[in-house]
C-alpha cells in the first residue's frame, strides 16, 4: 500500500513539473518486462505488474554514480548526478503506429526497446514492431534535414528475463531483430529508402533484480553525450 502511495505521489509531483532528467522514451511488446524495470530503477526492488494500456513517466537519479564535465573558464570540472527519464509506452498492438509520437514528444536522443527473451514465436512481431518505428523516425531524420548520423537516435535494446533458464541469449535476440540490418542502414527501413548506419547496443538484463540496466543506460548516456574525454577527466565515476 505503501508503494502505490508513493507512486502516485510520484507521479503527482511529476505533474508538477518536477526538473526531468535526460529522457528516454522506451517501448517493447507487452509483457516484455518495460514496467518491471522501469519500478526497479525508480524503487531498486522487484514490484510485481499488471500489464496496462497506459503512457507514464519516472524519473530517477543513478544511485552513487556522477558524471563530470568541464565547467569552462579555466573552473574545473564539476559533478552532476545521473538523472534519467523514462516514458514507460505500453506495449498493446494498437499503440505500436503511435511508438513514434512518443519519440516526438521527448527531447530525446535515443530510444530503448525491451524483449522478452523467452517469446521465440513473438521475434517476427517484435522485429516488425522496431522496424516500424525507425523506418517512421528516419522519415522524420529526412522530412526536417538531418542528414548525419551523429544527429539520428540511438537505440538501446534490453534483452530480458536472461535469468529464465528458457531464454533466447543476447546473440539470438540480435538476430531475431536483425539489429546488423537496421543499423547497416538496411533498405527495409523507412519503406525502401536506404540508410545511413544507426547506433545501436544490445544488453541481457534481468528487470526483477535489476541486471545489466544501469549498464545499458550508461552507454545511452556516453551515446548522447559523449565518451570520457581523458583519463584524468573520467566521465564516469563510482564513489
Ligand atoms: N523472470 C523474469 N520475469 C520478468 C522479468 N521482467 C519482467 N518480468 C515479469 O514479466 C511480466 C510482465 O512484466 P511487465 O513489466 O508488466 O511488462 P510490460 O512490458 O510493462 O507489459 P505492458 O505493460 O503490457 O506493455 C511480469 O509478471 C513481470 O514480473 C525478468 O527479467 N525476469
Ligand atoms: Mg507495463
Amino acid at each position: 500500500m505503501l508503494k502505490v502511495k508513493r507512486y502516485v505521489s510520484d507521479q503527482w509531483s511529476n505533474l508538477q513539473g518536477t526538473k526531468l532528467g535526460q529522457q528516454f522514451p522506451m517501448f517493447g511488446l507487452s509483457y516484455a518486462g518495460k514496467t518491471t524495470l522501469l519500478y526497479h530503477l525508480v524503487y531498486s526492488e522487484f514490484i510485481e505488474t499488471i500489464g496496462d494500456h497506459s503512457a507514464r513517466v519516472e524519473t530517477f537519479t543513478v544511485p552513487n554514480l556522477f558524471r563530470q564535465y568541464d565547467s569552462g573558464k579555466g573552473r574545473g570540472a564539476q559533478q552532476k548526478e545521473l538523472k534519467f527519464s523514462l516514458w514507460d509506452v505500453a506495449g498493446q498492438t494498437g499503440l505500436i503506429p503511435l511508438w513514434h509520437s512518443y519519440v516526438d514528444g521527448t527531447n530525446s536522443k535515443g530510444v530503448i526497446f525491451v524483449v522478452d527473451s523467452t517469446c521465440r514465436e513473438d521475434m517476427p512481431y517484435a522485429k516488425h514492431a522496431l522496424w516500424r518505428l525507425f523506418g517512421a523516425l528516419a522519415a522524420k531524420d529526412e522530412e526536417e534535414g538531418r542528414d548525419t548520423e551523429k544527429e539520428d537516435m540511438v537505440l538501446l535494446v534490453f534483452a530480458n528475463k536472461q535469468d529464465r533458464f528458457d531464454a533466447m541469449t543476447v546473440a539470438e535476440v540480435m538476430e531475431g531483430l536483425d539489429l546488423e540490418g537496421l543499423g547497416n542502414g538496411d533498405p527495409q527501413e523507412a519503406g525502401g529508402r536506404p540508410r545511413r548506419k544507426r547506433r545501436w547496443h544490445i544488453r541481457g538484463t534481468d528487470a526483477t533484480k535489476g541486471k545489466g540496466l544501469v549498464e545499458g543506460l550508461l552507454w545511452l548516456d556516453w551515446q548522447v553525450n559523449g565518451p570520457p574525454r581523458s583519463r584524468e577527466e573520467t566521465a564516469l565515476e563510482r564513489v
